[in-house]
């Protein structure tokens, strides 16, 4: 079998997603599941571009042992000298260097001719090799770029000490046919090609990432780069557990070529990586989304209970999908709490289980079972929130509506970043906008709600509502996420999650590195 490389780009194309703002607990954790997943390299981030990513690559470079680490950096000295930084000690280091070789990219963004290009990509390789072992170098819009060119400027990076040669597809433009020609082009063109690894890195513009990923795959390419759930940059990246799903399952077809993803693992990973970003999974998406394996029709259902292999190519098993087991109740004890930490993936400090086993205690005072679900709701939170940080707290809050004439009306109570207690009132046309009005008028920074949305997680009277905010604060955006058994408590969390993140970023004193 041949083994194709993963590339994990979640944290960092991924966390290009508009919105998308993940603090260093919540990247780390992502990064831990990664490693479980399996990935050959993760990309962490991009170092130079803030001094919370730097700090973030760093703390991931320093915890992940068996999986390589890579930041993304320009054709910069300084951006490479601050992967460096970030990097240096992990177990197995890389730089990621880009430098775009499209003559629109070339002529329009960076004002270079293609000489200057080819130079300046050989130095900034030869640079990065004075200090990694490894250097990726990525010809960025490589689809829309001139083969005779890319082949040549392939050629001079290689003999600078590039190990992995990267050619995305960057607008998402091309398509599968084209962009296996153009890696059967650089294969047969290229007479130093055999010396390093070919990546692919595709984008979903046109819905054609994965097939275009795999269409390289066949045509030479050892690695393929992507995000989990296909999330990133405008219309995201390649899915890759829809890659390494396809590669599985058409094994038939597309032998020799695997990849070594622990793929029980993708459901765990896709819901983190869902939970955290806020970016919901289509319920029809391929291999994670919710009706993945339902079966709605009579005929399909006649068929599935006949023989499953009828209409179901994939089984939830192999995903890692599991029916809700609802074993922990109001009568469990800390051991089997402890046991069911260790089953659901999570390894906490003593500190954070007791933390956790409280809250779980909270939860079954009010709901008769608590499913797995609620248990990653609730230790996702507990994992990655982040204590003595100035922020907006809530104390407590009432609503008053009904469906008569009365204007809804909600009374919240705070505790601002300076600690000071407040309490104010506004009214709106519905309980969610009367509360999302009253914290308007609260907060002092210039808030705009853009987005939102609740569902619940798992299903009865007494499930656990998760809810989604996206707003801007001071004219960025930000994404926020709360859990509650009641739907307006989770959405005044999910709210005021946001503010705090973008009060956080925005803060001018903020600590150097500390997280949101
Ligand atoms: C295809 C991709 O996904 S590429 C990665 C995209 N990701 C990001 O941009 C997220 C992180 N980026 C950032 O935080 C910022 O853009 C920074 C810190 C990197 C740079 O910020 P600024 O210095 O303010 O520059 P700004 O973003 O406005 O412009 C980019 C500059 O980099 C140059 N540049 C772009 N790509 C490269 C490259 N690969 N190598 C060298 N220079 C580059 C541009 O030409 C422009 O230069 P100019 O200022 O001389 O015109
Ligand atoms: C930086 C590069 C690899 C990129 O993300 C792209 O070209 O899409
Ligand atoms: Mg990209």
């Amino acid at each position: 079998m041949a083994h194709v490389k993963i590339f994990d780009t979640t944290l960092r194309d991924g966390e290009q997603s508009p919105g998308v703002n993940l603090n260093r607990p919540e990247k780390l954790e992502i990064a831990k599941q990664l490693e479980r997943f399996g990935v050959d390299v993760m990309e962490a981030g991009f170092p130079a571009s803030s001094q919370g990513d730097f700090e973030s690559v760093r703390e991931i470079a320093n915890t992940i042992k068996n999986v390589s680490v890579t930041g993304l950096a320009r054709a910069v000295k300084s951006d490479i000298d601050t992967a460096w930084e970030a990097l240096k000690n992990g177990t197995d280091p890389r730089l990621h260097v880009f430098i775009a070789t499209s003559p629109i990219h070339m002529t329009h963004k960076l004002k270079k001719t293609p000489e200057e290009v080819i130079d300046k990509a050989v130095e900034m390789v030869t640079y990065g090799r004075t200090m990694f072992p490894k250097v990726e170098w990525s010809a960025e819009d490589a689809s829309r770029s001139d083969l005779e060119f890319l082949a040549r400027i392939i050629e001079k990076v290689i003999d600078a000490g590039a190990t992995v040669i990267n050619l995305p597809d960057t607008v998402g433009y091309t398509t599968p046919y084209e962009y296996g020609q153009m890696f059967k082009y650089i294969k047969q063109n290229v007479p130093n090609i055999e010396n390093v690894d070919l990546s692919a890195h595709c984008h979903d513009d046109l819905g054609m990432a994965v097939a275009n990923s795999i269409s390289a795959i066949e045509n030479g390419a050892t690695q393929i780069e992507g995000t989990i759930n296909g999330i990133g940059e405008r219309a995201g990246n390649a899915a890759l557990e829809e890659l390494a799903v396809a590669l599985k399952i058409r094994q038939d077809y597309y032998a020799p070529h695997e990849t070594r993803l622990v793929l029980n693992e993708i459901k765990r990973t896709s819901d983190l990586v869902s939970k955290l970003t806020g970016m919901q999974v289509p319920r029809n998406k391929a291999v994670v989304g919710q009706n993945a394996f339902a079966h709605e029709s009579g005929i399909h259902q006649d068929g599935v209970l006949k023989h499953a292999q009828t209409y179901e190519i994939i089984t939830p098993e192999m995903v890692g999908v599991k029916s809700n087991s609802l074993v922990m109740g109001k009568h469990s004890g800390k051991h089997a709490f402890k046991d069911k930490l260790k089953q659901i993936g999570y390894d906490l400090s003593d500190e954070k289980v007791m933390e956790a086993f409280t809250e779980f205690k909270k939860l079954t005072d009010s709901k008769k079972e608590v499913t797995d679900d609620d248990l990653f709701t609730i230790l996702t939170e507990i994992q990655t929130q982040t204590a003595d940080v100035k922020k907006y707290i809530l104390s407590g809050f009432q609503v008053e509506y009904g469906t008569s004439s009365n204007q809804p009306t909600a009374t919240v109570q705070l505790t601002k970043p300076d600690h000071t207690e407040i309490e104010s009132s506004a009214a709106g046309k519905g309980a969610v906008e009367a509360l999302f009005n009253t914290l308007d008028t609260m907060i002092e920074e210039d808030v705009h709600l853009t987005d939102f949305s609740l569902s619940s997680i798992g299903s009865g009277r007494d499930a656990l509502a998760q809810s989604n905010v996206k707003l801007t604060v001071n004219g960025v955006e930000f994404s926020g996420r709360g859990s509650s058994q009641d739907v307006l408590e989770a959405a005044v969390k999910a709210f005021l999650n946001a503010v705090n993140r973008g009060f956080y970023h925005q803060e001018p004193v903020k600590a150097q590195g500390a997280s949101y």
